[in-house]
């Protein structure tokens, strides 16, 4: 069964915010969803909605108006707090609505004043909605107490329906202090990986999964939301916590390997050295100050550097390999003989020209990586042209990744991330971004979201990232746009999604 965590769940609702589909939309649906499931449970008496001070207390108020207009039901709200407390937007709004819905509501200022109130027991059917995907660690009080209100109204024979997940149960792990036993579970969208926890089941009761309208492109296209999933930076963190990044490249080249490097310090990389032949070294070292540059011996990447190389590799978490190295014999032997030393790298432009099946194979399990062709290069990869129909592309994107074992950031109008397992879909950027560079800049954004986060987030998000810092520099630039100017509006997003 598919499942999901409550982090992608608000992943996709943020997709779905930028897609144009308001989290209010999503709650109105997600509301009459309860309604309908009430209606199928009692046909008519008195409805009981138990709320907290979050969305899953929104839903129920919008429950709540729904039932409110059928003849024959009696609606009550009880607000586990006040009306100022409310904790969104969009569940203030809702509540609001209940003035004017023929809803008799009561706001509670403590558990004693819970305790007291006969709405409980007056109920015929209860709506559990104190909380839903936002708890987090001990229960307070009042919700404690009103946990044990519904338990026992439960108990005493009264129909039970929770919204999205039983109150007090970790919708993600299913563990809990304690939580509310219900005859039904309506949960949202997709099935909860808590409410399939074992032990779980003796408290959800029946589980129905109710669609709340979610647009199909905000779960498979990147969007802001993936971004949100992200590890954000400690605010005591210490130089090096957000990434030390190794990038090798150059040579024949030596632009590449910078872009590369400054992309992936724009995208948050504490520490970025850039380790390119001794031919290039003085020149790139001039094009910022911010680059530490290491020296290699030749003009290429020669089997000369593996003196040096593995001590830098370990060193640092990520290594970005392959911009501007050129395809010199000795050059392509050399990277193979470096991934062995590597535990996470991110391969691009002339180090996939140096990949073969069975190189994948031997460095199975111990070093993860990212490979990030476009379509020629996916082609020489897999030995075989690479589809032009969107599904079949998917489709050969997926089996590629699943059968090697390595993330697969397939470039194009519209880039296909997939890990073989899960695969998304990225079509920011823009025609502007075909100009030179623009490669080497998502290979450095990669390898720096690569070190603090799993390899298929870390590739998703770079493809939105770099193509959203290009749609931003085309704003201004149109098709003269430059690698540089997407480099330099890489942070405009990173702030703007609260990742920086
Ligand atoms: N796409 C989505 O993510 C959607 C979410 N919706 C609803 O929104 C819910 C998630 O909403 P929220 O993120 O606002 O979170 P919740 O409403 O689940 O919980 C947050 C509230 O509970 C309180 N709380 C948390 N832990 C507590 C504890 N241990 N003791 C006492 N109080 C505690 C918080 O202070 C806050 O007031 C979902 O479960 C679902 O019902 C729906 O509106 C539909 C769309
Ligand atoms: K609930």
């Amino acid at each position: 069964m598919k499942y999901i965590s409550s982090l992608r769940m608000k992943a996709i609702d943020t997709n779905c915010s930028y897609l144009g589909l308001s989290p209010l939309q999503l709650m109105e649906n997600a509301g009459a969803a309860i309604a309908q499931s009430v209606k199928e449970k009692l046909g008519s008496g008195k409805v009981l909605f138990v709320a907290g001070r979050g969305n899953n207390g929104g839903d129920a108020f919008v429950a709540a108006r729904h039932l409110a207009g059928i003849p024959g039901y009696i609606v009550r709200v009880i607000l586990l707090g006040k009306d100022r407390d409310i904790g969104t937007e969009e569940a203030y709004h809702n509540y609001s609505l209940l003035k004017f819905s023929r809803v008799q509501t009561l706001e509670i200022r403590d558990s004693g004043q819970l305790a007291v109130s006969e709405l409980f027991s007056e109920a015929d059917l209860l709506v559990d909605a104190i909380f839903g995907t936002g708890v987090k660690g001990n229960i307070k009080e009042p919700e404690s107490t009103a946990i044990d209100l519904i338990n026992n109204e439960g108990k005493a024979g009264k129909i039970i329906i929770a919204v999205d997940v039983p109150s007090g149960l970790d919708p993600d792990r299913g563990n809990f202090e304690k939580a509310v036993y219900a005859d039904l579970t309506v949960t949202f969208h997709r099935m909860k990986a808590g409410l399939l926890d074992e032990q779980a089941k003796e408290y959800t009761g029946t589980i129905k999964v109710a669609e709340i309208g979610v647009c199909a492109d905000a779960e498979h296209y990147t969007g802001p939301g993936d971004l949100q999933m992200l590890k954000k930076r400690k605010l005591e963190a210490h130089k090096g916590n957000a990434g030390r990044i190794l990038v090798i490249g150059g040579g024949p080249y030596s632009g590449a390997p910078a872009l590369a490097a400054l992309a992936a310090l724009r995208a948050g990389a504490d520490l970025v050295t850039v380790a390119v032949p001794e031919s290039v070294a003085g020149i790139v070292a001039s094009y910022s100050p911010d680059l530490i540059v290491r020296k290699l011996f030749s003009s290429v990447l020669c089997p000369e550097d593996l003196s040096i190389l593995p001590d830098l590799i370990n060193s640092h978490d990520v290594v970005v390999m392959g911009m501007g190295l050129g395809r010199a014999t000795e050059t392509l032997e050399t990277v193979r003989k470096l991934l062995p030393f590597c535990r996470k790298a991110v391969l691009d432009a002339d180090a996939l020209a140096a990949l073969s099946g069975t190189l994948f194979e031997t460095l199975a399990g111990n070093c993860e990586i990212i490979v990030t062709p476009h379509a020629g290069e996916f082609a020489r990869l897999r030995d075989m042209e690479t589809p032009d129909s969107p599904e079949t592309r998917e489709k050969a994107v997926r089996e590629f990744a699943a059968e090697k074992g390595v993330v697969t950031l397939l470039k194009g109008k519209v880039d296909i991330i997939s890990d073989g397992k899960q695969t998304l879909l990225n079509r920011t950027g823009n025609p502007g971004m075909t100009v030179g560079g623009t490669g080497d800049v998502l290979a450095g954004i990669t390898g720096s979201l690569f070190s603090r986060n799993p390899a298929f987030l870390a590739a998703a998000c770079a493809a939105y990232i770099n193509g959203a810092a290009g749609d931003l520099a085309f704003e201004k630039a149109g098709n003269a746009l430059l690698a540089t100017d997407v480099i330099g509006k890489i942070s405009e997003i990173i702030k703007e999604a609260g990742i920086g």
